[in-house]
């Protein structure tokens, strides 16, 4: 089961549960976890204009567990203590749409082409291997536990005004073309402070960035067209 599977199930549930958020707390900054997340996200915001109280500041995509699994599987390869290391992962939350940018990534490593590629590949299909091995039973359970937790503890710390408070995450953006994105984000009192650019990126990601597109909007397309049917 891929994460676009879901969608026929999750998305009315998290149709149901923005209805009630809407209603019951419209200021509560949103963590979507549930999947596909490139359309969830989307469907969020739509039934927040619907409901008349979308603040794109306080609608977020969880990507958390990309970037854990990118920091990682890098550590494993750069030989280098996980705690110590930052790799911004961009794009979306499903296969190609997950593009680590592994040449902004610190410490810095001498890691060749080939080892490059395998470690984006294997972040773009963590998830994917652990839906797989649990066959049916569920996905990531714990790890997304754990990267739900630091997501949601960053959005604390920016509602507390703990200052530069960076995360990545799939939000509203004008980063690129797509009206969602993930990428570097600053918290704060609202929410989300600025939508943090991309930064330089190497000819590889530079490629990924272009092939993750059409994918990508087509998922938002899809969330859209499903709240707004
Ligand atoms: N953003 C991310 O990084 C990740 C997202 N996920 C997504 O998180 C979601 C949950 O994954 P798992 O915990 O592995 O699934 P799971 O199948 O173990 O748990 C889903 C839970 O939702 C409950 N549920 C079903 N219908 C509901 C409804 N209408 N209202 C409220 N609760 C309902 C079920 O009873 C069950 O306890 C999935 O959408 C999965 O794809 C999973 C891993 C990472
Ligand atoms: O692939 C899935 O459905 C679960 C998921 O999002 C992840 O582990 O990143």
């Amino acid at each position: 089961m891929t994460r676009d599977d879901l969608f026929n199930i999750n998305a009315g549930i998290v149709k149901g549960l923005c209805e009630a958020i809407a209603k019951h707390c419209p200021k509560a900054l949103v963590n979507m976890i549930s999947n596909p997340v490139n359309s969830t996200v989307p469907i969020a915001a739509e039934i927040f204009k619907k409901a008349g109280t979308y603040d794109p500041k306080r609608l977020f995509g969880v990507t958390t567990l990309d970037v854990v699994r990118a920091k990682t599987f890098y550590a494993g390869k750069a030989m280098v203590p996980v705690a110590e290391v930052n790799v911004p992962v961009v794009g979306g939350h499903a296969g190609i749409t997950i593009l680590p940018l592994f040449s902004q990534a610190t410490p810095k490593a001498n890691l060749s082409d080939e080892e490059l590629t395998a470690l984006t590949k294997r972040t773009q299909d963590g998830g994917t291997e652990v839906v797989e091995a649990k066959a049916g039973k569920g996905s990531a359970t714990l790890s997304m536990a754990y990267a739900g937790a630091i997501f949601a503890d960053a959005c604390l710390k920016g509602l507390n005004g703990v200052p530069d408070v960076i995360e990545c995450s799939f939000v509203q953006s004008t980063v690129t073309e797509l009206p969602f994105f993930a990428s570097k984000v600053r918290l704060g009192k609202n929410g989300v402070e600025e939508v943090l650019g991309l930064g330089p990126l190497s000819d590889y990601e530079k490629e990924g960035l272009e092939k993750l597109k059409p994918e990508l909007l087509s998922s938002i397309e899809k969330g859209i067209k499903f709240a707004t049917q």
